[in-house]
This record gives structure tokens, C-alpha cells and sequence, in this order.
């Protein structure tokens, strides 16, 4: 059996304990800023139209069935997954350089990064350290501490400014030892909405080269982040165009909204060389004995959801129309919230609210003015102070507003 000494109480993980609370809350004023998950104007899940034909379509299929996809998944997915990243017409498809597994989801893809990164990507039989942005996104520590990769922080979010500490960034990676494993937020990171701009990317991406370190993209939000898909991009396809042997962590759950379906793609991007296609698919086998010891093979539904919106150019379209939907409503409640924080006169710079980009904004409250907005005014976020703005709306964004201002002053 199981001493508590062997098997200890673990805590409860943060942010669905969040969902659970706010779940429990009787009070009719409660507000759900937590877990990253879009929500319309009335407060309520959106079924994108979109995957609504999607589904429809799907159940008109007298061929579909419910068998088994291979290892790697559904192939008219995963082949598009890695055009929507990389650009279609990418050098890297067409080489041959680009090995997809479709995973659980964008987790599913950080784990099996983690997994394949700690058994093949050492140094004299020792695992190379992977770097985390600090913040980053909580679940990351234990992802890569589950499989012995040992985890650093680099800088990321410059308390005064409310945005990137470039400066902090950059000593860290140069200070790596060579060839570090660096985790990188494609777009709209998370909890703090700061990107690197173009240009602070290409500096990042010097840096790196010249370090020889090895890129871990975790994109979660593409065409989320600023509603257009190519852009949110950009980061990973830059990277690519400068020859990096990278990975890619592909989430299909907002930018979907298949939270549920568990929808995701792992991309191995292997760099220029005669060799390159022989590396790729040497790397291809391996990431199917992983996949094949752990999930054997992955859910179906949400992959034949987007796979018939990513292979129709009019879905195709429509998605766009809906990524845009649900961008623009979250741009317009960070310009809700900070006007409402300003014509309230609260302490405090908010231009951040607006700066910030994506899901979620980094108020800078403190855990104590957290927990005080949460007890007084059933207002609930996570202890960092991350609010995730799909959860503000045309009826609640006042209420919010007034709340930070009183636990602020
Ligand atoms: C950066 C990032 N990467 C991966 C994921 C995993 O998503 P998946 O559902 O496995 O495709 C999430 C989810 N973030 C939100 C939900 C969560 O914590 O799982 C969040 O931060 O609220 C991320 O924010």
C-alpha cells in the first residue's frame, strides 16, 4: 500500500481549483477571470459557427467511423497544422524537414517535446537544461520536471514597466551554457500578454544562434493573440527561415475552441543540411514508439473538426472570421477596462491593460489584493493577478473596474 510518507497530499492545482471555486460561488455578481478559455458577451463558452458545419458536416459522413488513427494521428490535420506555422509553400515542408505528431492537445505536445528532448538531446548522458520564462505558464515546471529535464528562469516581465525585461532576457540566454533548451511563447504569452516585438525577436534569435541554443515554441493562441494567423506566427517561421533545429507545441484548444476534444500537433523542425530528410523521419520513428507507449494513438473527433475546417478554403475563411470575432471582442474589453480604471482615477498606470496582447492581462495585483477581490467581490483570478479578459463583458467590466479600484486604494 501507500504510506502518506510515499504517496504525500498534493496540492490542488491552482488554476482548476480557481474553476472549481467559482463553480461553488452562489453569489449572482461572481466573475470568471481564470482558466484561459473564451467566453462571449453573455458570459457563456462560444461553439464557434464554424466548428458548429464542422460537426455537421462530420455527421452527414456516412464513412465516418469510430477506428483508430494512426500513431501520429490524423495526417490531413497534422499536415495542415505545420502549413498554418510555418506558411504553406514553407521550404521546411517541402524538404521534408518538418515531422508532425498530432498530441492531447497542446499539453500533450509540451510533454511529448519533454519526453523525446530527455531521452535524445543530452550531454555526456546528462539532460540539458531547458530555460522557462518568469512567469510563465504554470503548468510548464511540472511538465518538464516529470520527465528529469532540469528547469532555470530567464527574466521576462519587468515589474515597473508592466512589459518585457529585454535586458533581463538576454543576459540570462547568453549566460546559458551552450546548447540550453529555451522555452519560448510563439504569441500572446502567458500570464503576462508581453510579445517581443519583430525586432526584439531577430535579437533573441541572434543571441541564440550565436549560443547554439535550442528553441521550444508553445503556441496556444495563434490567430488569437491579434486576430490575424500569419502574424502570430511570425516568431516560429523567423526562426525557421534562420535555420534552427527547433520544436513546436501546437494547441488547437482556443483558437478552436475545442477545450474538451483535446486537439494539438508536435512539429520537429530539423535545419538545412544533406541529411535533413534522413534526420526527420530517424526522428518521426522515435516520436511514435513515444506516442505509442503512452497514448498509442489520439482522439479523433476534435482532429476531424479542424481537419474539415483547415482542408475547406471557405471554413478556412470562416475560422478567420471567427478568430477575428473573438480577438476583437477581447481588444475591446482591454479598452473597457482601462478607461473604466481611468475615469475611476485609480492608482496606478493601465496602459498596460491595453499594451498587452492576447488572453490574459498581468494587472499587477498583488496576491493579497487577489484574494481580497475575490473574497469581497467574487471576483476570481489567479494568484499572480493574471486576468483572462474573455471573461470580462459589456455587463460585468464596470463592476470589475470598480473592484480594482477599491482593493487597490
Ligand atoms: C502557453 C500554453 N500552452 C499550452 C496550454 C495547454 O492547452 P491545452 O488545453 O492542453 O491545449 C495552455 C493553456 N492554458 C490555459 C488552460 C490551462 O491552464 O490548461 C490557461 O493558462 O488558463 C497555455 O496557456
Amino acid at each position: 500500500n501507500f504510506p502518506a510518507e510515499a504517496v504525500p497530499q498534493a496540492p490542488e492545482d491552482p488554476l482548476f481549483g480557481l474553476m472549481r471555486a467559482y463553480k461553488a460561488d452562489q453569489s449572482p455578481d461572481k466573475v470568471d477571470l481564470g482558466i484561459g478559455a473564451y467566453r462571449d458577451d453573455n458570459a457563456k463558452p462560444w461553439v464557434l459557427p464554424v466548428v458548429k458545419k464542422a460537426d455537421e458536416i462530420l455527421r452527414n459522413d456516412p464513412e465516418a467511423n469510430h477506428e483508430y488513427l494512426p500513431i501520429a494521428g490524423l495526417a490531413s490535420l497534422t499536415s495542415k497544422a505545420a502549413e498554418l506555422l510555418l506558411g504553406t509553400g514553407a521550404p521546411a515542408i517541402a524538404e521534408k524537414r518538418v515531422a508532425s505528431v498530432q498530441t492531447i492537445s497542446g499539453t500533450g505536445a509540451v510533454h511529448l517535446g519533454a519526453l523525446f528532448l530527455a531521452r535524445f538531446y543530452k550531454v555526456n548522458g546528462a539532460n540539458r537544461t531547458l530555460y522557462l520564462s518568469n512567469p510563465t505558464w504554470a503548468n510548464h515546471h511540472q511538465i518538464f520536471t516529470n520527465v528529469g529535464i532540469p528547469i532555470e528562469q530567464y527574466p521576462y516581465f519587468d515589474k515597473k514597466t508592466k512589459g518585457l525585461d529585454f535586458e533581463g532576457m538576454k543576459a540570462s540566454l547568453a549566460n546559458a551554457p551552450d546548447r540550453s533548451i529555451i522555452l519560448l511563447h510563439a504569441c500572446a504569452h502567458n500570464p503576462t500578454g508581453v510579445d517581443p516585438t519583430p525586432e526584439q525577436w531577430r535579437e533573441i534569435a541572434e543571441l541564440m544562434k550565436a549560443k547554439k541554443h535550442f528553441p521550444f515554441f508553445d503556441t496556444a493562441y495563434q490567430g488569437f493573440a491579434s486576430g490575424d494567423l500569419d502574424r502570430d506566427a511570425g516568431a516560429i517561421r523567423y526562426f525557421v527561415e534562420q535555420g534552427f533545429e527547433l520544436v513546436i507545441a501546437q494547441s488547437f484548444a482556443k483558437n478552436f475552441g475545442l477545450y474538451g476534444e483535446r486537439a494539438g500537433c508536435f512539429h520537429f523542425v530539423a535545419p538545412p543540411a544533406p541529411d535533413a530528410a534522413e534526420v526527420t523521419t530517424r526522428v518521426a520513428s522515435q516520436l511514435a514508439i513515444l506516442q505509442r507507449s503512452e497514448i498509442s494513438n489520439p482522439p479523433i473527433y476534435g482532429a476531424r473538426i479542424a481537419s474539415i475546417v483547415l482542408n475547406d478554403k471557405d471554413l478556412f475563411a470562416e475560422w478567420q472570421e471567427n478568430l477575428r470575432t473573438m480577438s476583437g471582442r477581447i481588444i475591446a474589453m482591454r479598452q473597457a477596462l482601462r478607461s473604466k480604471l481611468e475615469e475611476l482615477g485609480t492608482p496606478g498606470q493601465w496602459n498596460h491593460i491595453t499594451d498587452q496582447i492576447g488572453m490574459f492581462s498581468f494587472t499587477g495585483l498583488s496576491e493579497t489584493q487577489v484574494q481580497k477581490i475575490r473574497s469581497d467581490f467574487h471576483i476570481y483570478m489567479t494568484k499572480n493577478g493574471r486576468i483572462s479578459m474573455a471573461g470580462l463583458n459589456t455587463r460585468n467590466v464596470e463592476y470589475v473596474a470598480k473592484a480594482i479600484d477599491r482593493v487597490v486604494r
